[in-house]
């Protein structure tokens, strides 16, 4: 009953789900096995539509042992690395340890790690590379505040995050790259950006990639948009041409909502 949404299929869409601080491994592992099962009883096919979790650290080797041990096809990633390989760097993880874990992904530069953490582009653009240099795949989440997506400013500020971040990458690299926009009014607020939104800066995005890059790049990079999706709305923005998945937080933690979420189309099929 598949059918396909549009012709942009050509890049694999990811549904991603950004657990945050939420879930120690006990829980963790509940919470996978149920979406593991009920993606299992719709029959999902992984290889047509992706799924990746983002559990805390301590998660990992868990949902490692989960995953392996049942033959998921669910993929997982961290939420942070450190630039830095190994060394005197207390209390932070290297990128060695989450490959060695088994992890594919990893995100980078989440915008609660900007604000909160105050990790500015050059840590950012550090933290991609050695995200590279050990066979990670780096999610960069980019977007803007209210305050400068009031002035209108939007599209100019995240690109102007993207040139920053990526400095110094190669085309290769930024083929592999997955690239979420996050508006931060938009995260955690209820308040989500419209699929014309979405659309606009995932667009200017994949423009900007061609134009640092070239056409080919940009059409492998995938571009997600994350804050407030539902699986209410998420059909309507992974319509869009250029948005290729969706970067999801509150709502990964729900398992019906989240399964829900992964099989977009078929809401499509029936909205
Ligand atoms: O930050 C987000 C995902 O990384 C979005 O969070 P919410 O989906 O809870 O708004």
């Amino acid at each position: 009953m598949t059918t396909s949404t549009n012709g942009k299929f050509d890049r694999t869409p990811l549904i991603a789900g950004n657990w945050k601080m939420n879930m120690d491994h006990v829980q963790g592992i509940t919470l996978l096995q149920k979406l593991a099962w009920t993606l299992k009883d719709a029959q999902h096919d992984y290889n047509r539509v992706e799924v990746a979790i983002f559990p805390p650290f301590t998660d990992l080797r868990s949902v490692q042992t989960l995953i392996k041990g049942d033959k998921l096809d669910v993929e997982y990633g961290a939420q942070d690395l450190s630039p830095k390989d190994s060394g005197a760097y207390t209390g932070d993880i290297s990128g060695q340890f989450l490959s060695k874990l088994g992890c594919k992904y990893v995100l980078v530069g989440h915008s609660e790690r900007r604000t909160v953490h105050g990790e500015s582009d050059e840590l950012l653009n550090e933290k991609l590379k050695a995200a590279y240099r050990n066979d990670l795949v780096p999610v960069l989440c980019v977007g803007e505040g209210l305050e400068v997506r009031q002035s209108g400013k939007h599209v100019a500020h995240t690109l102007e995050q993207v040139r920053s971040d990526l400095a110094g990458l190669d085309a290769e690299q930024v083929s592999a790259l997955v690239i979420a926009y996050e508006p931060i009014w938009a995260i955690g607020t209820g308040e989500v950006a419209g699929p014309a939104d979405a659309q606009e800066m995932c667009s200017a995005i994949r423009a900007e990639i061609a134009d640092l890059y070239d056409d080919s790049v940009a059409a492998k990079t995938r571009l997600l948009y994350g804050g407030s999706v539902k699986a209410q709305n998420a059909a309507s923005i992974l319509k869009e041409r250029d948005v290729d998945g969706v970067l999801v937080g509150g709502a990964s933690l729900d398992v019906t909502e989240f399964a829900n979420i992964v099989r977009f189309e078929h809401h499509l099929v029936t909205d």
